[in-house]
């Protein structure tokens, strides 16, 4: 499994879906960490979107072809999958592998993240996808 949390929602699912099946995990981490401040986020993240710009990564992980399921959580941003789960989709060729995906969001669901995912791993199976709201996991 791998994912990306910025205020801990993505993490907190992950958590737990690990300790139901007990995975491998490893956490997403941008070469350059985001700001604790909310407006910055979303600052930082419109202009990645609007331009394009994939955040280089931290993290690498080296025998991905050991792997032939993956489960994928990210954050919703602007109703798409967080820049940083964009970064390590578009990283590694997932042709022929089975993808979980699941996301956490504040109301609009999984929105156009699942198109993103089929676009970045065009040749991947994507495989249920699941969305936790917020407030289901205790929080605002
Ligand atoms: C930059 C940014 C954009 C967001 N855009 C959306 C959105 O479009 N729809 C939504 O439901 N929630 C949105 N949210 C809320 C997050 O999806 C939600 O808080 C998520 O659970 C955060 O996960 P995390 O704690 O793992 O970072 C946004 C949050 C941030 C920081």
């Amino acid at each position: 499994m791998v994912y990306f949390s910025w205020s801990g929602h993505t993490q907190t699912v992950a958590n737990i879906i690990h300790e139901l099946i007990g995975c491998d995990m490893v956490e997403i981490e941008p070469e350059e960490p985001y700001s604790d401040e909310y407006n910055e986020v979303v600052d930082r993240f419109k202009n990645e979107r609007d331009n394009h710009i994939l955040p280089a990564l931290r993290t690498k992980v080296e025998n991905m072809d050991d792997y032939d399921t993956l489960i994928i959580g990210s954050p919703i941003w602007g109703g798409l999958l967080s820049s940083p789960v964009k970064s390590f989709l578009s990283g590694y060729d997932l042709s022929g592998k089975k993808i979980l995906p699941f996301c956490t969001h504040g109301g609009s669901g999984t929105a156009q993240s699942v198109d993103n995912i089929r676009k970045l791993c065009p040749h991947a199976e994507i495989l249920l996808f699941m969305a936790v709201k917020l407030q289901t996991l205790g929080m605002k």
